[in-house]
């Protein structure tokens, strides 16, 4: 187990006798028995969004060097997925993750298994090609992703695609948030202070991480690279049907608009300020006439049943698992940490204004549900049917964790939580 103190002190004076006005961290990592092992002083970066220095280790002086903490029964591997984020997840690797591995297992870290992707599907196939057939063995492995919500959603999507033997065995993920977003990390660790999850590194806490399938009609295609091209979804063996696994979010509207639009080269050097870009743009079209009234038959299901929605008009539909989609941003504050709950949250169309002002209350601890406006209700599944009703590709477009589908102009998606263990979480 491991702590963080989320102690912030200045760091003192500079030569000049000027204050300094850099703000530190210390994060304790605990061994099993919940002694401290190490203690990692951080040095935070001026904006929150980056991830911190690593300015000095300490030692326990109880700690054991003969032998490492909790690792032995581990196979370990480290994903470092370098498209992430502000792209610095192989920097934060070599200057504070790897040091501190290796002062916490003086032995074991020089065995781990360190990916670094390549490629868009890197983390698919080193789920597919590697992780699987060990996890489906019984090996009990321990992944340490450092990514955004996209590395975590391969990763899932990869160790799913197969059927699973009895001896499968949930591999532990550590989350170290170098994405944009990190949604599935804020969520589990709402309400706490931003330790980059290094205090998990030595936890031997975890608790199953719930997904949800979403299924599509035979068109769907998936767009990629820009959405300059598009591609076949995985077929799910016992569906048949084109499938996805998420942890995040389904969405389709508002809300999938603006991540697909956001996601170029040109918008990813905003930071998370792209999707308030994209909104924007969106919500206020240049012609200056409305935002797109987004048109399909919706049905929420309740335990077994399917209930549609009365408006065949919509401008936010949305499905979520987890409580935050950015930090900052709470769609959903009934979803506690890794509950396994699923809220819908949903509004009609209206203004750009309208929009904006709803969306802003969720930036205020979720105060966007307590608006007339806003649908917000626990819920098993949700199914959308175009029916012919849109002629636009673009307003077909549906969301799942960050990855953008366009559903054919007669085809439907389909999402409901799965009750399959997968993978693991590791938590304080
Ligand atoms: N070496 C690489 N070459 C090309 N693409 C890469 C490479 N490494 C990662 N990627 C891609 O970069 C994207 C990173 O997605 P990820 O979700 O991890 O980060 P993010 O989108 O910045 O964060 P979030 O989803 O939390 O907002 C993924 O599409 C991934 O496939």
């Amino acid at each position: 187990m491991a702590d963080s103190q989320g102690v912030e002190h200045p760091a003192g004076k500079k030569d000049d006798g000027q204050q300094d006005a850099t703000k530190h961290m210390t994060v304790t990592l605990r061994g099993p028995d919940t002694s401290p092992v190490i203690e990692a002083i951080l040095e935070l970066d001026e904006d929150a969004t980056k991830h911190p220095r690593l300015a000095k280790i300490s030692k326990s002086p109880t700690e054991n060097d003969d032998d490492d903490v909790s690792s032995k029964a581990h196979e370990t591997h480290v994903i470092i997925s370098v498209g992430s984020g502000h792209q610095t997840a192989a920097a934060f690797y070599d200057k504070c993750v790897g040091p501190l591995l290796a002062a916490v297992y003086p032995t074991q870290h020089q065995t781990l298994n360190v990916h670094t992707t390549t490629s868009a599907t890197s983390v698919l196939e080193l789920a597919n090609n590697v992780l699987f057939p060990r996890a489906n063995e019984g090996k009990l492995l321990r992944i340490i992703v450092l990514s955004g919500d996209g590395g975590v959603i391969d990763l899932v999507n990869g160790l799913s695609a197969h059927t699973t033997s009895p001896s499968y065995t949930a591999p532990q993920v550590v989350l170290l948030p170098l994405g944009t977003a990190n949604a599935l990390y804020h969520s589990v660790n709402a309400g706490k202070t931003n330790t980059w999850g290094l205090d998990t590194l030595t936890s031997s806490h975890s608790r199953p991480l719930p997904i949800f399938t979403a299924s599509f009609s035979s068109g769907a295609r998936l767009l990629v690279d820009e959405a300059r091209s598009e591609e076949e979804l995985p077929i799910d063996p016992s569906s048949g049907q084109p499938t996805l696994h998420g942890a995040v979010v389904c969405s389709w509207g508002m809300h999938a608009s603006l991540v697909a639009d956001s996601d170029t080269a040109e918008y990813r050097k905003f930071g998370v300020e792209r999707f308030k870009m994209a909104a924007k743009e969106a919500l206020y079209p240049a012609d200056s006439s409305a935002p797109h009234a987004y048109k399909a038959k919706v049905s929420v299901l309740h335990g077994e049943e399917w209930k549609v929605l009365e408006k065949e008009e919509h401008m936010y539909t949305l499905a979520t698992m987890v409580s935050n989609l950015e930090q900052p941003f709470c769609i959903s504050p009934h979803s506690k940490p890794l509950d396994g709950s699923m809220h819908l949250v949903h509004f009609g169309p209206t203004s750009g204004d309208e929009a904006m002002r709803l969306m802003t209350l969720a930036y205020q601890g979720g105060k966007h549900i307590e608006e007339p406006a806003i649908t917000y209700e626990a819920i098993d599944g949700l199914r959308i049917e175009f029916g012919g009703l849109e002629a636009e590709g673009r307003w077909r477009r549906v969301c799942v964790d960050g990855k953008i589908v366009r559903v054919e102009e007669d085809g439907w998606v389909e999402l409901r939580k799965d009750p399959r263990r997968v993978v693991d979480i590791v938590t304080v």
